[in-house]
């Protein structure tokens, strides 16, 4: 174990954010999603959202730039490397065969990855961070996220870039991780809504499906610099099952896409109205066999327990293509 992991609160994690962007030599672009975080005490708490029982040992960020997140997270990873250290050994515990054993997730040394579409900022992560990527404590892989192959994964931290982060989020969100994203407000407002408000829509039956969402922060403009148009915030999505089951995930998104298109019409209206995105090529044998009282509501009133239920009915009864 070298200095920077065994001394990782001294070596990670007291970064300064504007120095950092100094050193970067790059001023941050806001028309390629670079809006940088500058504001010690919101990058000092972002980490601390992940639950207490989150296996950190592989850490995501998506977006470095210029490495404020980066240096906590790193704090985070080399922090476990010298717990691991430190942990006292039970032997009565010990496994026979050491090298079959697969490493305890509590105690292996933590790892980060960090996708970065900038080649500025990601060759400047890799020369500001380059004792933690030779002692194996982090990576830096220069790409599109939409694009690249994800590394494995326990945990994803980050401050996306606004511009795709709905495509990101529907990336990470299927992986069954938990994750701490920041978003725009209105975005993050309308993730995390229930049935009868007002934000609530596609986008919050679609990423509750994945994960109980909750903000945990709201972060103001003056917290980024350049500041962004609009407030933002922090929210933590914890994986679970739903409280319903559905035979085929991608029917019921694309069902619940659709009557979403519908918002104002009532269900009956949006079901028949719909056909061609959600697929069915007999949405009027599904408002013959759907209950009248789910019929007369709008798409915004039914919470996604009702959606799943529709949408099995749809599946069984409305002659769903193949997509
Ligand atoms: C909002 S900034 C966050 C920077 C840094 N993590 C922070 O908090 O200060 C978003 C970062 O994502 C990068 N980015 C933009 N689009 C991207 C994409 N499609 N894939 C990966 N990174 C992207 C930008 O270059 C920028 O560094």
């Amino acid at each position: 174990m070298t200095d920077s992991s065994t001394g990782a609160g001294a070596a990670y994690g007291g970064r300064d954010p504007d120095a950092l962007a100094r050193r970067a030599g790059e001023r941050a672009n806001p028309d390629r999603d670079q809006h940088f975080l500058v504001d010690d005490r919101v990058l000092d708490r972002i980490p601390a959202y992940l639950p207490d029982d989150a296996d950190a040992s592989h850490l995501l960020e998506i977006g470095g730039g210029a490495g404020a997140l980066t240096d906590r997270l790193l704090a985070v990873a080399a922090r476990r490397g010298s717990d691991a250290d430190a942990a006292p050994v039970d032997a009565d515990a010990a496994p026979v065969d050491a090298d079959a054993a697969p490493a305890d997730a509590d105690t292996a040394p933590g790892r980060l990855s960090v996708i970065e579409r900038d080649g500025v900022f990601a060759d400047f992560l890799r020369e500001e961070f380059a004792t933690a990527v030779d002692d194996g404590l982090l990576d830096v892989i220069e790409g599109d996220a939409l694009d690249v192959d994800l590394p494995p994964f326990t945990a994803c931290v980050a401050n996306l870039p606004y511009g795709v982060s709905s495509e990101i989020a529907f990336r990470l969100l299927p992986e069954g991780k938990p994750l701490v994203l920041m978003f725009q407000v209105e975005f993050a407002e309308r993730m995390v809504a229930s049935a009868g408000e007002s934000e609530y829509g596609r986008l919050s039956v679609s990423a509750q499906h994945y994960a109980a969402v909750e903000i945990v922060e709201r972060v103001p403009k003056e917290a980024f610099d350049p500041q962004p148009a609009v407030e933002s915030a922090v929210v933590l999505c914890t994986p679970r099952d739903p409280e319903y089951e559905v035979g085929d995930e991608a029917f019921f998104l694309r069902f619940v896409k659709a009557l979403f298109t519908q918002r104002r019409k009532t269900v009956r209206n949006a079901i028949r109205n719909t056909g061609h995105i959600s697929g069915l090529d007999d949405p009027e044998a599904v408002v013959d066999a759907a209950d009248e009282d789910l019929l007369r509501r709008r798409p915004g009133d039914l919470d996604p327990s009702a959606f799943a239920a529709l949408a099995e009915l749809a599946r069984e009864r409305g002659s769903p293509a193949e997509v």
